[in-house]
């Protein structure tokens, strides 16, 4: 099969979505490479790295998606880049549809066959293709919330880990599978007093077993949340209902409840963002306040780190990649249900029911199309 790779041109997103290791795989197993000439450069690949891989190099975006029967990326397709996607074509990238109508609707019109990196599962529950990046987002969450704390970014000055004599900051996780999980190991590192709070008690008493004492573990009800973001310095938004839009946890009229300069961090952006007050930001410009609360909500949080990521990505892509190179779409989401929770839209169907229901747009399960 003929696997494309573009550049991203989401803005400052630095990641690749193949590494030459994984190309090298894919060349191996006698398939084609076609990369965008500079596409690994901000995740520092070059093509030359890639032509030792046995890649071939194309001169721009146009001609990868022209030539590739599967085009694989980072992020989800931007605007331009949907133009050139066509039917009988299969895209295997993130896609986030549930809060964006937009790329919904352009990729069921553009006759794609799309699966979301996001959506493919394991045999242990969990999200593989997204946990990676989950674990990078979550580490980097307290790192840029701690950043806004500062005064100069218009947060109240509170030093994480406070000084002796003076207590550290309050830092509330709303979320605590594995963006919660890894902000809260970096957040006690860091010195702080963390809460981390969820819905599934389970995954609260594996939290609380982990981490030993070093943070605290609470149900998280309406009322507790209410609760704990009256004294939070940072509050880091990390739920997620697959698929599915995020709900709205805090509202904007709570936020003249909190601490003036306090930081809300809202990871789950990217499925919209789990407070009212959310909109998506971009690296160059990644805060703006409400009622005196510091938002910071960057949809590509991985990409400042884009050469661990892109890394870990590719590990974790790579067998998909190469089941989908190997044995075409249907083949292989036929032979693998955990691929085939990633099928989001073909030729023109919607097959994402979450997707449709936040959307208010008919879906068929990925089962009933494989069916027909
Ligand atoms: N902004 C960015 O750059 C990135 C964003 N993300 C996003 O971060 C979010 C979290 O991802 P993961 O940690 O991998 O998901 P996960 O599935 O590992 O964890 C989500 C947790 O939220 C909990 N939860 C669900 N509803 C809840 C509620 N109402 N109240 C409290 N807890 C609730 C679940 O029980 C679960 O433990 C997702 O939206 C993901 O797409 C992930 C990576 C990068
Ligand atoms: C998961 C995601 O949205 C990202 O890595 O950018
Ligand atoms: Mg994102």
């Amino acid at each position: 099969m003929k696997i494309g790779c573009p550049t991203e041109v989401k803005p400052q997103e630095f990641r690749v979505g193949l590494p030459p290791a994984a190309a090298a795989e894919a060349v191996g197993r006698g398939h084609e490479v076609l990369v965008q000439t500079g596409a690994g450069v901000g995740a520092g690949f070059t093509d030359d790295d890639y032509q030792a891989a046995g890649a071939k190099i194309a001169p721009d975006a146009g001609s990868v998606f022209d030539e590739a029967e599967l085009i694989i990326k980072v992020k989800e397709p931007q605007a331009a880049e949907r133009k050139m996607l066509r039917k009988g074509q299969l895209l295997f990238t993130y896609l986030h549809l549930a809060p964006d109508p937009d790329q919904t609707r352009d990729l069921m019109e553009s006759g794609v066959t799309a699966i979301a990196y996001e959506t493919v599962t394991d045999a242990r529950g969990g999200l593989p293709l997204l946990a990676p990046m989950s674990e990078v987002a979550g580490r980097l969450a307290p790192q840029v919330g701690s950043w806004a704390l500062q005064k100069a970014n218009g947060g109240r000055g509170v030093l994480m880990g406070g000084v002796p004599g003076v207590r550290p900051a309050n830092v509330v996780i709303i979320g605590g599978g594995v963006v919660g999980a890894a902000a809260a190991r970096v957040a006690v590192g860091m010195g702080a007093n963390v809460t981390v709070m969820d819905r599934s008690v389970p995954r609260l008493s594996y939290l609380d077993d982990i981490f030993m004492g070093k943070l605290t573990t609470q149900f998280a009800s309406a009322a507790a949340t209410a609760e704990l973001i009256q004294a939070a310095d940072m509050v880091i938004g990390a739920v997620l209902i697959p698929g599915a839009a995020a709900p709205k946890l805090v509202s904007r009229a709570q936020l003249s409840t909190m601490p003036q300069g306090s930081v809300l961090v809202d990871v789950a952006i990217d499925q919209g963002g789990c407070f009212e007050t959310s909109k998506a930001t971009t690296h160059q410009d990644p805060i703006y306040e409400v009622d005196g609360v510091v938002h910071y909500c960057v949809a590509n949080m991985p990409g400042a780190v884009a050469r661990t990521s892109t890394q870990a990505l590719g590990n974790a892509t790579m067998p998909h990649l190469m089941a989908l190179a190997d044995k075409g779409w249907r083949q292989a989401v036929t032979d693998d249900p955990h691929l085939r929770a990633g099928l989001s839209v073909h030729e023109g169907q919607l097959t994402s029911p979450p997707v449709g229901e936040a959307l208010g747009i008919a879906a068929v399960t990925p089962e009933a199309l494989l069916s027909r």
